[in-house]
């Protein structure tokens, strides 16, 4: 089925650096290619060393970057494309922003994923838990920095209890207009 046939869909995965953002994103990525659905992805990181790539991790900055992401979001979904974003997001108003105007066009699939802290501390993939807890990099998530959780998620998912393959079903299900919320 074509993704004009679908209609406009983004799906939008919140949650701290190490929750499982990029890795549930790319398995969800993969099998929508796989049926022959083009994706337009916009990982946090990727964004940031393109479009955002001026901007730091200031309040200011981090929802500036969300609005960027959903006002691309939402020309995509405009013309019948499907969207995963992966970022931080962790603001309840910008997340909600980006979730309006993305829904003038189409549908909004809001992922928390919320792996606890400690978990997301003990993987580190990148190193950056240390160098917070360290003093050496400043205002990062989670550490001396807020994450609001939201307050209304299509989908709450822990990857610490969730096997990959049943985050990537559950979001397919959302998707496709089912999927209460879960919180496991
Ligand atoms: N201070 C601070 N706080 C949080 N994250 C930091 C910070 N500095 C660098 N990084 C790295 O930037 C990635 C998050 O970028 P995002 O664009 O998703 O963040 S935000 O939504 O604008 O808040 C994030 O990527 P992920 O680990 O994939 O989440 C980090 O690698
Ligand atoms: N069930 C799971 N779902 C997603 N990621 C998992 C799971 N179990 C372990 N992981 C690991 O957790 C890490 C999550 O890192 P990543 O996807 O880069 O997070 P983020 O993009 O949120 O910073 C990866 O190393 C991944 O292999």
């Amino acid at each position: 089925m074509s993704s004009a046939q679908h209609g406009g869909v983004t799906v939008f995965l919140t949650g701290l650096s190490g929750a499982g953002k990029s890795t549930v994103a790319d398995a969800l990525v993969a099998e929508l290619e796989a049926e022959g659905r083009p994706v337009t992805v916009l990982d946090g990181d990727v964004v940031r060393t393109h479009l955002s790539s001026e901007l730091d991790f200031s309040r200011e900055h981090r929802d500036l970057n969300i609005r960027r992401i959903g006002f691309v979001a939402g020309e995509v979904v405009r013309h019948g494309g499907t969207v995963v974003v992966a970022a931080i997001a962790p603001y309840e108003q910008a997340r909600e922003e980006a979730r309006a105007l993305v829904e003038r066009h189409g549908r909004f699939v809001l992922v928390h994923l919320a792996t606890p802290l400690e978990v997301c501390e003990a993987r580190d993939v990148k190193g950056l838990y240390a160098r917070a807890r360290s003093g050496e990099l400043t205002g990062f998530t989670g550490v001396d920095d807020p994450y609001e959780p939201p307050a209304r998620a299509e989908l709450v998912i822990d990857t610490s209890v969730t096997p990959l393959a049943e985050s990537v079903a559950r979001i397919r299900a959302a998707m496709d207009g089912g999927g209460a919320s879960s919180a496991a």
